[in-house]
């Protein structure tokens, strides 16, 4: 695979918007590995001139689960965890270096890291876990919500 670019989440691609968390500068390195350049929009400022957690973890989210989306993969986040080491500043150049470290049946284990463009130091590392849909995923979601009358 050649590096390539990793397409936007469905509600910005309906909505036709750049990536609203920021990751439109979003690449493919090879099978397993990607990077994304980004900058926390200053609406997502949590403290002085500091991102919200929320939008760092929204952000490994969205990129890890579009990366392995982009391989071919249709999945759904399990489980995520942050680990949040420095304040990560707000409309500053930074970079995610995310992969797919194991695949284990439907069971996807990702990784990411968060740091400062040109900087060696990770701001936050994410871990988790994308499961393989089933067929019938978003059809067996909305059986469940009529049923609720939704
Ligand atoms: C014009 C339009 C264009 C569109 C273009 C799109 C572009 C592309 C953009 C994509 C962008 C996405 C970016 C955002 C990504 C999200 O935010 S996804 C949304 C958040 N996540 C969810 O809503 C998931 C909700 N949970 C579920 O639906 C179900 O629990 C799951 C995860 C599907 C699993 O249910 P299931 O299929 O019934 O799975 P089940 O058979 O029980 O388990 C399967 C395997 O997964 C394991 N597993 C299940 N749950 C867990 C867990 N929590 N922890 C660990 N392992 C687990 C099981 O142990 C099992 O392992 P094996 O025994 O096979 O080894």
């Amino acid at each position: 695979m050649t590096a390539d670019l990793v397409s936007p989440c469905r509600g910005c691609q309906m909505s036709r918007t750049p990536c609203r968390f920021g990751a439109d500068d979003f690449v493919a390195l090879s099978e397993t590995a990607a990077r994304v350049r980004l900058a926390c929009p200053a609406a997502f400022e949590g403290g002085p001139r500091v991102a919200h957690g929320g939008w760092t973890a929204a952000v490994f989210d969205d990129v890890l689960g579009r990366f392995l989306v982009h391989t071919g993969v249709k999945s759904v986040t399990a489980t995520l965890t942050v680990d949040y080491l420095l304040p990560v500043p707000v409309e500053q150049p930074l970079e995610i270096h995310l992969e797919i470290a194991a695949r284990e049946g439907r069971r996807n284990h990702l990784t990411g890291v968060l740091r400062l463009q040109g900087s060696d130091r990770d701001l936050a590392v994410a871990r988790g876990v994308w499961v393989e849909l089933r067929p019938g995923h978003f059809e067996r979601h909305q059986a469940r919500m009529a049923e609720l009358g939704t």
